[in-house]
């Protein structure tokens, strides 16, 4: 059966054929309208403590690129929130358009972003994040709009490895990037119990999405448009477009960090 992605082929509408929990009841990602989202206010402030040394490496992972964190101790976590316990980070990468107007995979009352970060984190009361990956209450996943507007300075250091990782399977070394410094000035969120967005779209994420967006410029998502889903030797396709469309809320609640 041919790999999973973002074609007419193989895209998101193909994925329930081989995930059948694509049509699961908490799948995601979700439209976001704040009117409808309940503020909480047991939900306590997001704690998260990201050591810049615990980067590793970034790949271009023929879906989009991550930034791969070392996640053998407890030194890049997110605590508080809307989760108990620990959650180290594992990860981050983000989902894009191949134009301004769409790219992100939430959307906050109908509205799409061109881009959005995503910082992947599992629960420590499960020995391994691969242990965690299918636990409902396995991973925490950090959600950070992009918003066009002035270039972003703490973007560039990624943007500019991009070019060692342009085709499916590079990857290069990637160390000492405090990912604290992709976060906006405001950690107020919207939470809601979803899934992962690419296959194995496993039900197993606590979804928190930050209210404030950070900007990038369109030189800048230029840069995330160079990526090629496709390896050396293959018919070059653009890495764009590499979101999931909104899924259906199923009765679940949104709530809000903030009133
Ligand atoms: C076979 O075991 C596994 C376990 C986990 C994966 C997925 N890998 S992953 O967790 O990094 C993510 C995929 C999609 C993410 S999103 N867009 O929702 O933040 S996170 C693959 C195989
Ligand atoms: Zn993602």
């Amino acid at each position: 059966s041919h790999a999973w992605g973002y074609g007419p082929t193989n895209g998101p509408d193909k994925w329930g054929e081989d995930c059948p929990i694509a049509n699961g009841p908490r799948q995601s990602p979700i439209n976001i309208v704040p009117n409808e989202a309940k503020f909480d206010p047991t939900l306590k402030p997001l704690k998260l403590r990201y050591d810049a040394s615990n980067a590793k490496g970034i790949l271009n992972n023929g879906h989009s690129f991550q930034v791969d964190y070392e996640d053998d101790t407890d030194s890049s976590t997110l605590t508080g929130g809307p989760v108990s316990g620990t959650h180290r980070l594992k990860q981050f990468h983000f989902h894009w358009g191949a134009s301004d107007d769409r790219g992100s995979e939430h959307t906050v009352n109908g509205v799409t972003f061109p881009c959005e970060l995503h910082l992947v984190h599992w629960n420590t009361r499960y020995p391994s994040f691969g242990e965690a990956a299918s636990k409902p209450d396995g991973l925490a996943v950090v959600g950070v709009f992009l918003k066009i507007g002035a270039a972003n300075p703490r973007l560039q250091k990624v943007l500019d490895a991009l070019d060692a990782i342009k085709t499916k399977g590079k990857q290069t070394t990637f160390s000492n990037f405090d990912s604290k410094t992709l976060l906006p000035g405001s950690l107020d969120y919207w939470t809601y119990d979803g899934s992962l967005t690419t296959p194995p779209l496993y039900e197993s994420v606590t979804w928190i999405v930050l209210k404030e967006p950070i900007s990038v410029s369109p030189a800048q998502m230029a840069k995330f448009r160079g990526l090629l889903f496709t390896g050396d030797g293959e018919a070059a396709c653009c890495m764009v477009d590499n979101y999931r469309p909104c899924q259906a809320l199923k009765g679940r609640q949104v709530r809000a960090s903030f009133r």
